[in-house]
């Protein structure tokens, strides 16, 4: 069973990959996934300046439900560290290298995208809309004319295909609105779906208490909990953006979500959640379990299913 896939003009070797966030802050966590059966990999959204993100404790599993709860904070070396790694990265590694900014304002995220074009560097730019926990920071992907003025100053500068982060939406008139912005924009190559779920509360019931610290316990919800909201999200911007890839993220704890997300439309599949409990030999797992559904359901290659999901 064949693996590949194709984002942004790019060959991944196979459809795996890290979400944004996960196993990606430090170099020397980039060389473990490049060492890992990853078909690409992802880095910590970067900001202008380095952060230190919120107190801890900050990420939380749940694991009764094969989920997660976390207000990181937008930690990061900031923005000139994965320029520098970028630069030397090697890219006749089959991987490609994907990286993402998730600047604080939109004169950050152009003075960013400004620095990694002046390189003019083979990485794929991903401009994360949909950070939930920086407090006193709307997450643009809620601000659909924010979205779109945000867009119209990135994409003329990023000139090559580059991919944005967004968040879950609810509700058929959001995506109906959002689609209709993103396909003003031909070299907006693939839409990332989805963030974590914004805002949620884990509490524990033994102490009565809220699992994590920042903004009195409210986080972003990952993890097998968000498969079905991530599998809509996929399917509605696949259904809306024919010319656009979906790399679909959520829930994806096991060959066989892998396998959901492809047939709701995405060309790749990023797993955060239960890559940050299982750790890099995850991929090894999830890419038998994927070929082995292939084999028993008789497809060949991606393509055979890809956004194939029937209705009644
Ligand atoms: O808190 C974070 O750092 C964070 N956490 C998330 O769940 N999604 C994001 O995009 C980010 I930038």
């Amino acid at each position: 069973a064949n693996l590949s896939t194709n984002i942004a003009g790019l060959h991944l070797p196979n459809l795996f990959f890290n979400a944004s966030g996960v196993c990606c802050q430090h170099e020397h966590e980039l060389k473990q996934l490049l060492e890992s059966d990853s078909g690409s990999l992802i880095t910590k959204s970067a900001t202008y300046e380095m952060r230190e993100g919120n107190p801890s404790p900050r990420y939380v599993p749940l694991p009764a439900i094969q989920s997660s709860i976390n207000s990181m904070g937008l930690p990061n070396e900031g923005y000139e560290y994965y320029l520098a790694y970028a630069k030397k990265y090697d890219y006749s590694n089959p991987k490609p290298l994907f990286v993402s900014l998730s600047g604080l304002s939109v004169a950050d995220n152009k003075k960013m995208v400004e620095g990694f074009v002046a390189a003019n560097l083979p990485c794929v730019l991903e401009i994360n809309f949909s950070c939930p926990n920086v407090p006193g920071k709307p997450q643009l992907g809620y601000d659909m004319e924010a979205m779109e003025s945000a867009l119209n100053v990135l994409a003329p500068i990023i000139k090559k295909p580059f991919g944005i982060k967004l968040p879950p939406y609810f509700d058929i008139a959001h995506f109906d609105t959002a689609a209709a912005i993103f396909n003003k924009f031909d070299n907006l190559a693939y839409l990332t779906c989805i963030n974590s779920v914004g805002n949620g509360l884990a509490i524990d019931f033994e102490t009565e208490t809220a699992l994590i610290k920042p903004k009195d316990g409210f986080g972003g919800l990952g993890g097998l909990m968000v498969l079905n909201t991530a599998l809509a999200n996929v399917n509605a911007f696949y259904r809306r953006c024919p010319n656009k890839k979906i790399i679909g993220v959520g829930g994806v704890t096991s060959g066989k979500e892998a396998f959901l997300h492809v047939l709701a439309g995405a060309s790749a599949v990023q797993i955060g959640t239960q890559l940050k409990e299982e750790g890099p030999k995850l991929f090894s797992r999830v890419k038998k379990e994927l070929e082995d559904i292939m084999v028993a359901k008789g497809y060949k290659s991606l393509e055979d299913f890809r956004g194939k999901v029937k209705t009644l």
